[in-house]
This record gives structure tokens, sequence and C-alpha cells, in this order.
């Protein structure tokens, strides 16, 4: 296997097409006129991505528009921060071309991944088959490995929308706490109604690349189930979902000891708190054992510890054998043109 630098051939090959392109691009390229908006792809974390095509270039690019009301000294914090991304060379981070400010708005230039993010691909395919999570599993294992030992940072915001892949089959990771300043001063901007912060996280403690595996924990069964798994699903969900007997479900041992949660209010009116009370002190979600492989429940429930010491860690997960089987083979082109088939329902 041709893993010189850790990285395949192909993914070599790639990677010297975009430093190309990426040279082609001078930081004075970027300001706001030079873009053309073609349409918006997604938005969250802050703010608003467009597809542009940058008009002289004629390349097309994700722009990533932060608003933000601060002291210009902080901007400019800000932007010597997002620089660090112009080191972040690896085929599971989204390229970066380069960060301006145009009066209050911060603006991210980002590599286009026509595939856009996977909570998109679920809301479009409804769930991925266990070996499309395998791949996802080894490029996000691999991602979170880059920045945490080359660019010496953790995620903080890993879940399927902050996952990328593109009709190549590539998967990258976006979103990334790159920026101290900028991650502080979206603090209070979270919105949404649902978490995948560890339990840890939420009460305040300690937070560690541990975290991020939980994220990426909850982010596979939602992948993999095609719902967000909190709160628990229950058997009557799987057997529905996975349109088997309820009989056949089997969940995992150690939510059988654990008391069900009794829950004040039904799953679905469940407030925002209910929720992040249910992640604290609910058990933690497990797979079903007979619907997936042996080794894809393992995988999961050693990212889903509720105690940080106790879940897996960035070597142990590369070392399992849920792991170890996505990254043995390539799927000829498998996964890209399942990616295809989700741009072309898209629209
Ligand atoms: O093509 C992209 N390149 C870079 C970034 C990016 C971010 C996107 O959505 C945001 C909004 C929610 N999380 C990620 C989407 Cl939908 C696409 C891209």
């Amino acid at each position: 296997q041709l893993m010189r630098l850790g990285l395949t051939e192909p993914q070599k090959q790639r990677m010297e097409e975009w430093v190309a392109v990426k040279e082609g691009i001078a930081e004075s390229d970027l300001s706001e006129d030079f873009f053309e908006t073609l349409g918006e792809l997604g938005h969250g974390n802050g703010g608003v991505v467009n597809k542009v095509r940058h008009k002289q270039r004629g390349i097309i690019m994700a722009r990533k528009l932060v608003h933000l009301e601060v002291k210009p000294s902080v901007r400019t914090q800000i932007l010597k921060e997002l620089a660090v991304l112009h080191k972040c060379n690896s085929p599971f981070i989204v390229g970066f071309y380069g960060a301006f400010v145009d009066n209050n708005d911060i603006s991210i230039c980002m590599e286009y991944m026509n595939g856009l993010s996977l909570d998109i691909v679920l809301q479009r395919m409804g769930r991925l088959q266990e070996n499309f999570v395998g791949r996802v599993s080894v490029a996000v294992v691999r991602g979170l490995t880059y920045l945490k030992d080359e660019i010496k940072i953790l995620h903080r915001d890993v879940k399927p929308s902050n996952m990328l892949v593109n009709t190549a089959g590539e998967i990258k990771l976006c979103d990334f706490g790159v920026s101290g300043v900028l991650v502080d001063s979206m603090a209070n901007s979270f919105v949404g109604t649902r978490s995948y912060m560890a339990p840890e996280r939420l009460t305040g403690s300690q937070y560690s690349i541990l975290s991020d595996i939980w994220s990426f924990g909850l982010s596979l069964i939602e992948l993999l189930v095609g719902k967000y798994p909190v709160p628990a699903i229950t058997k009557k969900e799987f057997a529905n979902i996975f349109q088997v007997p309820e009989g056949e479900i089997v969940l995992a041992d150690e939510r059988s000891e654990v008391p069900t949660y009794q829950s004040s209010t039904s799953p679905a009116s469940m407030a925002i708190f209910e929720m992040l009370d249910y992640i604290v002190n609910g058990p933690a979600p497990t797979l079903p054992r007979n619907i997936f492989t042996d080794e894809c429940v393992d995988f999961v429930s050693k990212c889903l510890k509720k105690v940080p010491v106790e879940r897996a860690n960035l070597k142990t997960l590369a070392a399992h054998p849920f792991f170890q089987r996505y990254t043995q083979f390539d799927d000829n082109g498998e996964f890209a043109a399942f990616v295809a088939k989700t741009v072309q329902i898209g629209g």
C-alpha cells in the first residue's frame, strides 16, 4: 500500500493539484468584488456558506460569511489565527484559499465540495450503509489526528454537518475551531435543537480530544440509523426503521442493566434542557447488535463511553478492526457513485 507520508498515490496527486490551484490565488485576489455569488450551500456555526465563483480565475469556491460586530483589533487577531488554515494540507481537511474582512463580515474562502455536508446527504438518502460509514470513520479519525498532531488543535464541533463529501469520493472535515478568538466571540451563538457535546463538556469539566470522539460516536449512530440518537432510539423504532420484527432487535446489554431513564416528557416534545440532561444522566446511546456487524457496534460503543477515560482515543480507534476493514482496500468508486446519486437527487 503506497502510504508514503500517510498518503495514497491518488491522494498525493490531488494534493499536488490543490497546491497548484492554490498557488494561483494570492491574498490580494480575495476581496468582495472579485466574487460572483452562485447560491447558498449551507448555514450554521454562526455563518452562511455560499457557492461563489472567482470572476478572474473562474474558480468555484465555498465562501463562509461570518458577521461579527467586534473591534478592528479583534478582527485582525481572528484573521491572524485563520492564517493557520494555510498550513492545513490533508486529504481529510477541506482546503482553504484564504480569509478577508469586508465591513463587519469575515469571509473564509474554501474548497468547494460538491456533495455538500453529510447532514444534507442524510436528508436526501435517509441513512448511510455501514461500509460508507466505515469510510467516513477513516477520514474523520485521520482528519482529527492531523488536526491534533500537525496543527495542535481540537475540532470542537464534530457532527455530520461538518463532514463534507464530493463526487471524487473524498470526505473532509470543516468548521473546526482554528481561531480561539473566533470560537470565543461566537461562543454564545449556539442555536439548534440538538447537541453533539460530550457529557463532560456539558457539565463544564475538562474538554479534550475525547470530547471530539464522543461527538464522532454520536455522529456515527446518526449516519447509520438516520436519526439523532438522543433520547435513546427504542427497539420499536429500530424495528420500524430496519423493517425487522421487534423481537429481532437486540440492544447492547449495557442498557438492559441500567434502569431506563424516566424522562418526564415524550421524546417528541423533549426540550433542549431535557435532551442535555439526558446526555449527562441517561445511558450512552448504542447500536442494536444484529443489524450491524459486531466490529461496528463495538467501535461505536467505544466512542460513546460516558466516562472520558474509558472512551477510545484516536490511536485505539485507528487500530480497531472496524477501522482497519476500511483502510485495506479501495471501494472502486462505490462511495463516489453514491455521492453522485445524492447530488443528482438534490438538484
Ligand atoms: O463546499 C463546502 N466547502 C467548504 C465548507 C462548506 C460548508 C458547508 O456547510 C457548512 C454549514 C454547516 N456546516 C458546514 C457546505 Cl454545505 C459546503 C461547504
